[in-house]
């Protein structure tokens, strides 16, 4: 006896879309598979392309996220951050993982379009600068190779006129009755932080006593565990790109992973590590 295909149709299956919302028209499925533009025609650029458009997305989720964490710190409700910021973490695991698509590239396989990248680079990537001025490594040269389109350079010095995440975290530090010093509430939002003692002894005194700043310890782990993860990912980062270039300079003109290796070193939140040793 010869069975009749299933028909979803016939459970209810939505099947004519004439004037009605799709799947397609709700994600902008056409948009998104039209953004594949292999430049050169090579097998794996169209890995490299999503492998890189797949990243792009979840930095904009990060950055939104990032976004409404800072919002709810700044207005007391950290319990709602720590939400926003643990799906941050998890993000960062999911780019890191998504290397073991790319490593699956040899050097063979990209020098085969890697000449078609003329000077274009990771380095220009205006999200993954946002996230850095977001969360608080800002470094203003880093807005220069976006001259040439204004309204990145106005996202970017947008972001840099708004309190990082660590500015948050000691914002509210302070207004819980911590004596975080007023050199640091007071400044200047566009420098380069660098750590301070004083920073310090305020963290010291919530991992002393957890119990007294429950809510500022919660917080304090929750950017430590998000620095882990984005720490892992500088360096799944650098070991791809020694596994697929080797020392070539990077097309951006950086020495490339001397470079890289170097950015290795960048803490986001030092106060926090550094508190570990004294404890
Ligand atoms: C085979 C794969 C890759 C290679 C060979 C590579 C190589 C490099 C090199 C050499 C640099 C230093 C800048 C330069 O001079 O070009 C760099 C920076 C960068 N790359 Fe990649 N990369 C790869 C994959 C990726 C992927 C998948 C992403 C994800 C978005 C990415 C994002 C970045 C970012 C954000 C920077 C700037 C890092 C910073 O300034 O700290 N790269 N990359
Ligand atoms: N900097 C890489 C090129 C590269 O990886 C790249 C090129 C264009 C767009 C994104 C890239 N990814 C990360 O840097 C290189 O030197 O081969």
């Amino acid at each position: 006896m010869t069975k009749t295909p299933y028909d979803p149709a016939r459970e209810g299956a939505q099947m004519s879309f004439d004037g009605r919302l799709s799947y397609g028209d709700y994600l902008q499925i056409d948009r998104l598979l039209d953004s594949q533009r292999l430049l050169t025609g090579a097998h794996d650029e169209m890995l490299f392309i999503i492998q890189h458009q797949t990243s792009e997305l979840w930095m904009r989720l990060a950055l939104h996220e990032l976004d409404a964490a800072r919002t709810a710190i700044a207005a007391d409700r950290a319990r709602e951050a720590f939400k926003m910021l643990a799906r941050i973490a998890r993000i960062f695991e999911q780019l890191n993982s998504a290397w073991d698509v790319l490593r699956t590239m040899t050097p063979s396989d990209y020098t085969t379009f890697r000449e078609g990248l003329g000077q274009s680079s990771g380095f220009q990537s205006h999200q993954y600068r946002l996230i850095e001025f977001a969360v608080g490594n800002r470094n203003l040269a880093m807005i220069r190779p976006h001259a040439h389109r204004p309204e990145l350079v106005a996202l970017l010095e947008a972001e840099l006129a708004r309190p990082s995440l660590y500015d948050e975290a000691l914002r509210f530090l302070a207004r819980s009755g911590l004596p975080v010093p007023q050199d640091v509430l007071n400044r200047d939002l566009r420098s380069h932080w660098t750590p301070h003692d004083g920073v310090q002894a305020v963290w010291e005194a919530v991992y002393r006593d957890p119990k007294a700043y429950w809510e500022a310890y919660e917080l304090a782990e929750k950017l430590v565990d998000f620095e882990d993860y984005f720490r892992r990912w500088r360096f799944n980062h650098v070991t791809t790109v020694e596994r697929v270039i080797g020392f070539k300079r990077g097309t951006g003109g950086t020495a490339g992973v001397q470079y890289l290796r170097r950015m290795l070193e960048v803490e986001l939140f030092p106060e926090l590590w550094h508190l570990r040793t004294t404890l």
